[in-house]
């Protein structure tokens, strides 16, 4: 599903209140990696809630072309893996599409069975860096061959002979973790992964779940993730929970839209997701945490976010960068309605995602008269207050989906609206974005 069709403009008006109670779509990192784990397992793997976003269908199509039966039954996705070590050699090019996490990990999950497979994706995936998981990959003794830069279409030769690896994460990135831990499933011996910044840790936790041996150590040197190769994965029955990272948007919207409430239930609050929901408190949104619970071991709660008028900039501590790695192009739309500058550093990373996020979201928020400063890793964002933000611009969105959602939340606050070129990417991770945010009263039309 490599590139999107005719670009779709989209505008979004404000005077609109928002109201009512967003059921978001399923997690996509939980996504990929219930299919992922669900081939890799013996038996039948059910899975709910999943993300039927492209980037998870992507995924779910290329386990098909490494053997795994993947269907839909009804509600559910019904996985019949191959075991660890059972992939087959794919027929054709595998195409990620969009997905960053997609071609990351199903390259680690082959990079240690002895066959080869062909990788591309759409023109933003393809100017991505691939070297920061074909590097440690090359260590289990797999080969790439990819484009000037480490860029696709590449082709991962997988080791015959695979040998065990302990890699410490020069980047702080869950993708680059999860690639050689599931590269390690297919090798003997203990793979071993440490991270100095602590990222999502759903691979470590649903290796668990599916009968893997995974321990996790804090050393001072960080976290030490220990895998034991070659376990047997069982079958799992899985509930995906709601996905924080879209939830964002509901929930910034209600933060800034003057007279909105708006309830957005089920959110897991991991905490090494959760970043962004503490930096909305901190600078002051009437944002609650209602029915704390804990489902399948994770915390979850219902969110309640109601427009205030009263957002203050904070600065950001770059610790919690990784927390909220994906909510940063959100979070610069909230920060040009709070009064006073919003700094975000220790942010390198936006550079090398779907777009250069920092340059996409600052050409967006200056066009739409806010002032933007930026360098290297890190931003400021200078607030106008509450209803101080013109808009009336249509933003670039670069095949980047949370730059389209972000642009279009300014667009529900900004005094004159704001318009984006294309607004197909939303259907990468959060295609029912449109009618959700409709239904809540937004006023969002195609052009
Ligand atoms: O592992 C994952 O599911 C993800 C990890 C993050 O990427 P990095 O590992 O590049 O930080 C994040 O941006 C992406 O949306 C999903
Ligand atoms: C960075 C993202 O995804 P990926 O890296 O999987 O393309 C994202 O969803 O914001």
């Amino acid at each position: 599903m490599s590139g999107h069709g005719t670009p779709i403009p989209m505008t979004a008006r404000s005077g609109h209140p928002l109201s009512g109670t967003a059921n978001v779509p399923g997690d996509k990192s939980i996504s990929h990696r219930s299919l992922i784990l669900g081939a890799l397992s013996v038996g039948e793997t059910r899975v709910t809630g999943l993300l039927e976003g492209e980037d998870v269908l992507d995924t779910a199509e290329a386990m098909r072309a490494f053997g795994a039966q993947v269907e839909r039954d009804g509600a559910a996705w019904v996985i019949h893996g191959v075991g660890v070590g059972g992939f087959r050699e794919p027929e054709d090019v595998i195409d990620c599409g969009n997905s960053g996490t997609g071609v990351r990990l199903i390259m680690g999950c082959m990079a240690t069975s002895p066959i080869t497979a062909t990788f591309t994706g759409d023109a933003s995936l393809r100017s991505r860096p691939m070297g920061r998981v074909t590097d440690p990959l090359g260590l289990f003794g797999t080969q790439a061959f990819g484009r000037k830069g480490g860029r696709l279409p590449m082709t991962i030769v997988g080791a015959k002979d695979p040998v065990p690896v302990r890699y410490e994460l020069p980047v702080p990135s869950a993708q680059v973790k999860s690639a050689i831990l599931l590269a390690g499933l297919n090798a003997p011996g203990q793979t071993v992964v440490v991270e100095r910044e602590a990222t999502r840790d759903h691979t470590e936790r649903m290796l668990r779940g599916f009968g893997a041996h995974v321990q996790v150590e804090d050393a001072p040197e960080g976290r030490v993730i220990i895998l034991d190769g070659e376990p047997e994965l069982r079958a799992q029955t899985i509930v995906v929970p709601r996905d924080p990272s879209s939830a964002a948007f509901p929930v910034c919207a209600g933060i800034i839209v003057p007279g909105s409430e708006v309830l957005v239930p089920n959110i897991g609050l991991n905490p090494t997701r959760a970043g962004l929901f503490a930096t909305l408190r901190e600078m002051g949104a009437d944002l609650v945490f209602e029915n704390m619970r804990e489902e399948g071991g994770e915390p979850v709660a219902d969110l309640r976010a109601r427009f205030n008028g009263a957002l203050k900039g904070v600065e950001v501590p770059p610790e919690r960068a990784a927390s909220m790695i994906d909510e940063y192009p959100i979070l610069s739309v909230v920060a040009a309605f709070a009064e006073g500058p919003t700094v975000m550093r220790g942010v390198k990373e936006l550079r090398v995602k779907e777009s250069d996020r920092i340059d996409a979201m600052a050409k967006a928020l200056r066009a739409a008269g806010v002032e933007v400063e930026e360098g290297p890793d890190w931003w400021i964002v200078h607030g106008r207050g509450a209803d101080g933000v013109e808009g009336g611009v249509v933003a670039e969105t670069r095949l980047d989906h949370r730059i389209a959602m972000s642009c279009l939340i300014l667009g529900m606050a900004a005094r004159k609206g704001m318009g984006v070129d294309d607004g197909s990417p939303i259907a990468t991770s959060f295609p029912v974005f449109e009618t959700l945010m409709g239904g809540l009263g937004a006023s969002l039309s195609r052009e």
